[in-house]
This record gives C-alpha cells, structure tokens and sequence, in this order.
C-alpha cells in the first residue's frame, strides 16, 4: 500500500456546494403550487440554482444542523463495481462536498483487484467524472476528496482482508483522535454478503465496544424466501438486528418519502382513505430501459424479485399502513409489517386469478429500434425471464377490504414513470352531463415529482357540462433540487437512523406474498413458462400485455401515463 499523504481531518470538508450540475436541476415549468415558507428558497430559473441567503442549498443547511455523524469510516465491498461507481460514490462526494459528513471521515474501498491506494484514488477521481449523479465539484475539492480514499483487497472468504479493514480502522481512529465508527457497505454480488458478513465477525468487527459498526446490505436480500431466512439468520450470528441496514433506494426517494409527508402531515387526506371513498390504487413503476448488459443478474432474477418484491412492495405499505404514532423507525416499520401481513394469500392455485406477467419483444421506442430481451446479450435462448408483472393485491383488513391495490412494473415499456394513484369511488348520483368521473390522487414519484388531483369541473358556457380538470404540485416549487436516495440512504445510516430501510420482518412478509408467485413462474429449465403465456407477449415500447388489463375488471383501467 502507498504511504498515506494526509488524513481526513487535515483533508477537511470544503463549503457546502453552491452549484450542482445542471442536468440534475429540477425544471421549472407549467402550474405550479408555491412552497409557502420554505427556509429562504426563492424561485429560480430552469437550470439555475438554489442558493439560501448565505449562497448554501437552505435545506442542506437545515440539515447540517440537525444530522450531523460523528467521525467515522465508510468501507465499500465492492467498491469497483457499477453500483459504486455510478451512484455511491457520488452520493458520497456530494454529502462531503455539502459538509454533511463532517471533517473526521474517511472512506475504504475494498475489492479483489489488486491496486494501491493511489490506483484506487484515480479510479474513483474517474468514476466521479463521469457518473451523471456527481454534483459540479468546487475548485478544489476533487483533490481534497481524493486525500480521504484508501483501498484495500483480498479474498472476501479468507481473513486477511479483515484484519487489513482492521488496521485502516485504527490508522483512522488515530487520525481522528476518537472511537472509531464505521459503517460496512455490502455493493457486491448477493453471494457474498454472508462470507463478508462471517469474515466481519470472526476479526471482531462487528463488536461495539470501540465505536459504533453498521452493516449496510444491498438488494436483492435472498433469492426466495428460504434464502432470505437463512441469509438473515447468518446476518444475526454476527450482527444485532440494529445494527442492519437492508436498502431499498425507493424509501431514499424524496417522493416517497413525501407520500408519508401529506398523508400524516394534513387533515384532509385520512379521512377519505379507506373503503368509504377509495375505488382502487394503482401503482405503477415503468422502465424505458431494457437489461442494460445485466443479464447475469436479471436472468436468475426477474421482474419480481427484481421490483415487485423490494421496492414495488415498499411503495404499497406506505401507501396502505395505518398512521403510525411516531416518524421513528420502529412505529412506521410496525405499521408496514401489520399491512403486509393483512395482504390476502396468494397461493399457486390463485396465481392466475390475480397476476400478469411478460417478456418484451422487439419493438420502437422514442422512434428507435430495439432488441427484444431474448436478443440482449447474454440471454439465454428461448429464456422465460419475466420483464414485467402486474398483480392485484387485496387486503384483510377494516380500512381497505374490497379495494383492490394494481401493481405493475416492467422493462422497456413507453416511458420511465413512477407513480401512484388513488382512485376514488365515483359520485354516488350524476345530476351533470360527465360528471361521474372518478377522482383521482396521484403521486409522481418520478420524474416531474408532484402530486396532483383530478376533479371534474363546470367548462365555461351556459350549460353544466362537466370536464376532467388536474390541479398539480410540482416539488421544484420549492426551489431545490432532490437529494439522491443514496445521499440520504447514507447519510440515515451514518447517523443511525433505520427509518427508511426495511426491517427483518418487513422483508420476510415481501418474500412471502410474492412467493406463491415464484414457485409458479420460476422455470429452471429456463424454456417456455410453466402454464404460461408464449414469450415475447409484448412489444417493446407498449404499455405490457393485454392480459393486464383484464386483471382491473371491466369497470377499472390502467391510468394512461
Ligand atoms: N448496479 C445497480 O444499478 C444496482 C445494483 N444493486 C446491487 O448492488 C450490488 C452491486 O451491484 P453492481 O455494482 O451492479 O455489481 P458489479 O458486478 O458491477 O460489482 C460488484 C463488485 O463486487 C466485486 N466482486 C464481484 N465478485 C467478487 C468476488 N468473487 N470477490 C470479491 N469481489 C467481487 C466486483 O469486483 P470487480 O470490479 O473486480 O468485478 C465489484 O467491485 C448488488 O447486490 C446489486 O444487486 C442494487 C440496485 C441497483
Ligand atoms: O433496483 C433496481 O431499480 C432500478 C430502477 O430504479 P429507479 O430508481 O431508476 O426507478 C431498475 O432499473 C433495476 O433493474 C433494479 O435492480
């Protein structure tokens, strides 16, 4: 390893950012509500920025102030790899850049490609230049980052590697002059959590008695619900379940999280939030992209464990818990647990009943040309990999029995949008020529992150006639770009706040409501699906299979996005 040139604390943070780059700059166009005393956030132009009268971002500021972790270690499994490259470290460098990490912290990177230090200083100095996430550095800055990163790398089976982490531990304890923290990152191939997980344990690294240790753990946690028991369990023999990070970077989305925000955080919406009112919701995650040379991955995985079982699941139980007492991690994970576990049982014999699935064909989208997924590279031929899903879930419980929730997610469908929709029961009498519209609540999560409502309204004229009208929020009216889900993923876990990751029981309860799901579809011979429809059932750049909008019943459809 090359010596070290300077520690984090002479590193030290630079003033908070005052510009970020401009394709993360929110637009700023069409109806908008205003944010009413927002922390000194004055409109901006598109593209410009969001300065505070000190010239910071006012809600970093804000942040600053109440969340600031104490001196501590990030060490990176995986730290070559994509997920590293295109989205943490960015998020790392622009928690950094904005002070909100504090002068005292370090990051280690660790790998099996043999380099030093300096190798590794240049391979994240790259990376940052080229991810589209990295906030525009400061004069300046890149270099001062560049002093905080240090590698290491060996064989994550052996021990070697762990008693290297131990040594950066204590060299960063030296230089900060106190306990020495340190939050583990797991962004490496699912097959290695558990080895890194027992490697931590057996050279003590998981032991508190020095300063605090987080485990931070990717997606997909296990392939099944059998694996997910047994990856836990192995977790567990290591780690207390407070120390366990499990992430899903949808709960790290601004919009999610402003889903809590308007449901808990006003009076009007509650009331109207049950089966008095609510018809149906659906929930929509939609990707323009195709595999994205990830055929490895998505092979074994598939759209369900891929997105219906992680993040789908997530926007569900936020969508359908009941208010919890307290924004704390148990209360609002309490609150998800007991909704996953109202959902009705979907066992083989109902599979069909309630569940769509599809694999994209060739097709046209934005005017191009594109393969089918059984043309992507790496694809097994005539592979029963689904792209996408659509399931009608019910639930058990007072407040939602006979409102059924429409998820649906898929690879290459028209455009990239996230959103859910809370569709209301129509007017109980139609006295208006088209006014028995029903109206509808629908969260953008992304992209034009808002809310708006559907209503029907008089047009002008002499006569009451009745028109679908949308009054919208947009979020850039608060003059800020978003946070990145993995700034405030990690950011939650340095300060020790589990809020917004899921909780044992959570993940478990996902695995089993999709699992009857699996154990249909799953084909390991990887040919025609069992009891299936042939593949490819859609065309790339369509909105999924027919059969989909079959599942909403004659009198529902999917909302056109
Ligand atoms: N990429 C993404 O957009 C997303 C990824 N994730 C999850 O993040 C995690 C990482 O994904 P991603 O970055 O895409 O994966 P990559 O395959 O790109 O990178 C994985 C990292 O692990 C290292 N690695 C792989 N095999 C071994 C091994 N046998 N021993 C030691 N190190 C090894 C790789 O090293 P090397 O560079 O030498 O290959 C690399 O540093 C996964 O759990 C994934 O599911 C979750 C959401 C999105
Ligand atoms: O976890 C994953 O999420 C992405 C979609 O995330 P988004 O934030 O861009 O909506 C998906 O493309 C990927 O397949 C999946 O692994």
């Amino acid at each position: 390893m090359s010596p070290r040139k300077a520690t984090a604390a002479q590193a030290g943070s630079p003033k908070p950012t005052q510009e970020k780059k401009a394709s993360r700059a929110r637009k700023s166009s069409g109806p908008q509500a205003a944010a009413v005393d927002a922390p000194a956030a004055p409109r901006r132009a598109r593209g410009a920025q969001a300065p505070g009268a000190d010239g910071t971002n006012p809600f970093r500021a804000l942040m600053r102030r109440s969340r600031a972790p104490e001196p501590a270690t990030l060490v990176i499994f995986g730290a070559t790899g994509d997920l590293a490259r295109r989205k943490l470290l960015p998020a790392v460098f622009g928690l950094w850049q904005d002070g909100l990490l504090g002068s005292a912290f370090n990051i280690v990177g660790i790998g099996r490609q043999e380099m030093n230090d300096e190798q590794f200083k240049d391979f994240v100095l790259a990376a940052l230049k080229e991810s589209k996430e990295t906030d525009t550095p400061q004069p300046g800055s890149l270099e001062k980052f560049r002093e905080l990163l240090y590698y290491e790398f060996g064989d994550f089976g052996g021990d070697e590697v762990y008693s290297l982490i131990d040594k950066e531990l204590r060299r960063a304890q030296a230089d900060h002059g106190g306990r020495k923290n340190a939050l583990f990152y797991l962004s490496t191939p699912p097959s290695l959590f558990e080895p890194i997980s027992n490697g931590l344990g057996r050279l003590g690294l998981a032991d508190e008695s020095e300063g605090w240790r987080r485990l931070v753990i990717e997606k997909p946690f296990g392939h099944d619900l059998k694996s997910a028991r047994e990856l836990n369990d192995a977790i567990h023999r290591v780690w207390d379940e407070s120390q366990v990070y499990r992430i899903d970077h949808y709960l790290g989305k601004e919009t999610v999280q402003n889903l809590m925000a308007i449901r808990f955080g006003n009076a009007i919406f509650e009331p109207l939030w049950n089966r008095g009112f609510v018809d149906h919701v659906q929930i929509t995650a939609a990707e323009d992209l195709g595999l994205e040379g990830r055929a490895g991955y998505y092979e074994e995985a598939g759209v369900v464990r891929d997105m219906l079982q992680n993040h789908l699941m997530q926007l569900f139980a936020l969508t359908a818990m009941e208010p919890p007492a307290a924004f704390d991690a148990n209360a609002i994970r309490d609150e998800k647990v007991k909704v996953l576990r109202a959902v009705k049982e979907i066992p083989s014999g109902r599979v069909n009943e309630v569940a769509v699935r599809g694999q994209y064909g060739p097709g046209t989208l934005y005017g191009e040309d594109v393969p089918g997924y059984r043309e992507e590279p790496k694809v097994r031929e005539g592979s029963a990999t689904p792209t996408y899903v659509a399931l009608k879930l019910e639930v058990d419980n007072w407040r939602w029995q006979g409102v059924p929730f429409f998820l649906r997610t898929g690879k290459r469908l028209p455009k990239k949008v996230t959103e859910i929709a809370v569709v209301f029961k129509r007017p109980p009498l139609g006295i208006f020529p088209g006014g028995l519209e029903r109206n509808v609540l629908a969260f953008r999560i992304q992209p034009d992150e808002g809310v708006s409502l559907k209503f029907s309204s008089k047009t002008p004229g002499q006569e009451m006639v009745l028109r679908e009208v949308v009054m919208d929020f947009r979020y850039d009216a608060f003059g800020a770009q978003l946070e990145s889900p993995y700034s405030r993923l990690l950011l939650d876990a340095m300060v020790g706040d589990a809020t917004l990751f899921p909780r044992e029981d959570e993940v478990d309860l996902a695995w089993q409501i999709v699992s009857g799901i699996l154990d249909t579809w799953d084909t390991p011979a990887g040919r025609r699906p069992r009891k299936g429809p042939d593949f490819p059932n859609y065309v790339a750049g369509t909105w999924g299979p027919d059969e989909a909008d079959e599942l909403m019943g004659p009198d529902r459809r999917w909302r056109r996005l």
